[in-house]
């Protein structure tokens, strides 16, 4: 795998901050009557991993899809390598890749063959330092498809469909890559062989914009998570940032004398310390547990769900972005 960089395009102007891959301001979707997103705001920097979370319907398909120029925004400031998406060009499109929910056509075409027809699109945009396609021998590697290299499309597993669905995404070495749930369908070993892949292209310095249903997926991949609910993003910040915003204190169990014993405690150590000083030995079965990113997340979603907390009041109780960060 050679190191992927940014390639200058000619009709971008540069990003604000030229770390910056994804700048989002107040963006507004509104489909007839229904208001979808009502001021979303993000950026995400080169190399960073972002995983968007949020309920079915929350307008996480609808973000992305405007995002890769697939649809026209109603409202607020965008820009996507340096580049507005509602004005991408084809050069500027041939820097993203872009892995939708699933890929049902081609069935009679050979897995090698498709990924050497798309490859062939991007060849006119390789550069010195971006060898574009990927040579598809590696590319089939990197996705373990080489054993179905000559299979037809129509005779893969669905876990291999989305193998091949993620070898579509990347077979022009994107510097930005979407990904809308990749990991539906996929068994735990291809789940961990696609996290690595992940991470390796990251660690290449592409970003990486994915949408997940898997909280322990988000916490492994994630370096910042954006839960998305009430049209706004009303948490922003690592796992353990957010699972420190929703509960700054820790649950301590233990048993003493076999009787159990709970207590919630911001100064676990301490309070471990004091505990065995006091009992010694007596003390068993010790367990210190902080929020989980799925106990912030369902907790979170429950209180929208029932109206307990509206939008616009858990962007204050989740904190904003600002505070997040
Ligand atoms: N083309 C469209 N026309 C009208 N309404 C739409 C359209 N696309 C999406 N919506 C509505 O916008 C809302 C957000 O949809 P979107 O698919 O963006 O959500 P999502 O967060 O990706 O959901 P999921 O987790 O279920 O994939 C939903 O209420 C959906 O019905």
């Amino acid at each position: 795998m050679t190191t992927t960089h940014a390639v200058s395009g000619v009709e971008s102007s540069p990003p604000p901050d030229s770390d910056t891959v994804i700048d989002v301001r107040d963006l507004r979707m509104r489909y007839r009557t229904q208001e979808v997103l009502k001021g979303v705001d993000f950026t995400a920097r080169r190399g960073e991993v972002v995983v968007l979370l949020g309920p079915n319907g929350a307008g996480k398909t609808t973000t992305i899809e405007i995002l890769e120029g697939f649809r026209m925004r109603s409202a607020g400031d965008v820009t996507v390598l340096g580049t507005d998406p509602a004005r991408g060009d084809e050069r500027w499109r041939a820097r993203l890749g872009i892995v939708l929910q699933s890929w049902r056509d081609h069935g009679k075409w050979r897995v090698r063959e498709l990924l050497a027809h798309l490859g062939a699109y991007y060849a006119p945009y390789s550069t010195a330092q971006v060898q574009r396609p990927w040579d598809i021998d590696e590319l089939l590697a990197a996705v373990g498809l080489t054993e179905q290299a000559d299979k037809r499309i129509s005779t893969l597993s669905g876990g291999q469909r989305r193998r091949l669905d993620v070898a579509v995404g990347i077979v022009g070495r994107p510097e930005l890559l979407f990904l809308d749930e990749p990991t539906t369908g996929l068994d735990p070993e291809a789940r961990n062989e696609f996290h690595d892949l992940v991470r390796g292209l990251a660690n290449e310095s592409t970003t990486v914009l994915l949408t997940t249903h898997d909280l322990a997926e988000a916490e492994k991949l994630a370096d910042r998570i954006l839960i998305l609910a009430g049209g706004r993003i009303v948490a922003d910040g690592s796992a353990e940032e957010l699972s420190r915003r929703i509960s700054a204190e820790a649950t301590v169990r233990w048993t003493r004398d076999g009787q159990p014993y709970e207590e919630s405690t911001a100064e676990p150590t301490r309070f471990v310390r004091r505990l065995f000083e006091e009992y010694g030995d007596a003390i068993g079965g010790l367990e210190v547990r902080r929020a989980s990113l799925e106990d912030t997340y369902l907790t979170m979603v429950r209180e929208l769900e029932a109206g307990k907390v509206p939008g616009e009041q858990a962007a204050h109780a989740f904190g904003s972005r600002e505070e997040a960060r």
